[in-house]
């Protein structure tokens, strides 16, 4: 599905992000943790066209995407959440994601090409579909500043899923819920991606549900990945404990999230 390929990006003196190389695969559910600082937000930057790497090669379909510009990448199938959600406060819930259904990604002869939907989930065709999907249903009136914050994280989503996207990038989607808030987010992610046949990377700080629920788990520290395997393995890795999982949960902990 996604291929980077020693990815780097610099700011100024500072790597943030060291030749960092990642694949993947049609389907998997794979997240991203690490320290505060170390690179996750900017590597997902760099994969999602937000961010022009510094070197690197990223291809998306077996296409080269390399200085294109973030449309291009939606329009490949790519879509991502932020950490600081961005949804329009002063319309209504439904009409931030008919937005999304509308204007997100693809050029006008795009949209032609797609006219007939051929291959799109019916689910993923309306506002209200969508809505239904991610469990807003009953907010679609209200004007999107007056939900809470992990309804408006749902929004996010929904926007997200209105561009009808193969690969979902998902930043810190759980920040600030509370721990049932973010057990629900993590069984909507894995939902989601049965049920629309999505590719989703999930950089999350909530370490021991994230660790329960993806298939693989990807370390960066220092703008460098120290780790890329199984979460079962992952938390057995000296490195990634010394680095990392050694603040975040005891090692009782560990062994539950990845039991
Ligand atoms: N636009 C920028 N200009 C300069 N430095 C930046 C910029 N964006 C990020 N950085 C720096 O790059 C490093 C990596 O930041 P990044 O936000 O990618 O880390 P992160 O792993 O996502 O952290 P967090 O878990 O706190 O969100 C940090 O040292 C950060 O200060």
């Amino acid at each position: 599905m996604l291929v980077a390929q020693d990815i780097t990006v610099r700011f100024g003196g500072l790597t943030a992000v060291d030749q960092v190389s990642a694949s993947f695969m049609p389907g998997e559910l794979v997240g991203i943790i690490g320290p505060n600082g170390a690179g996750k937000t900017t590597f997902f930057n760099a994969i999602s066209g937000v961010t022009q790497p510094t070197s690197g090669r990223l291809a998306l379909h077996g296409r080269s995407l390399a200085g294109q510009a973030p449309h291009r990448f939606a329009a490949r199938g790519l879509a991502r959440t932020f950490q600081t959600p961005r949804t329009f406060g002063d319309m209504r819930v439904r009409d931030n994601i008919a937005f999304g259904l509308k204007f997100a990604g693809r050029r006008r002869r795009e949209y032609l090409f797609w006219g007939d939907e051929v291959g799109v989930p019916w689910v993923l065709r309306t506002a209200d579909s969508i809505l239904g999907l991610i469990g807003l249903g009953a907010q679609a009136e209200l004007p999107a500043a007056a939900i809470t914050p992990s309804q408006q994280r749902l929004l996010e989503i929904g926007m997200a899923l209105a561009t009808r996207p193969q690969l979902l990038l998902l930043d810190e989607v759980a920040a600030g819920l509370t721990e049932n808030e973010v057990e629900d987010m993590a069984r909507l992610i894995r939902r989601l991606r049965d049920e629309l046949d999505l590719t989703v990377v999930w950089i999350e700080h909530a370490v021991s549900t994230l660790l329960r629920h993806v298939e693989r788990v990807i370390v960066l520290h220092q703008g460098r990945k120290i780790a890329d395997d199984v979460p079962r393995a992952v938390i057995r890795n000296p490195e990634v404990i010394e680095a990392y999982l050694g603040d975040e949960m005891g090692d009782a902990e560990a062994e539950g999230a990845a039991a």
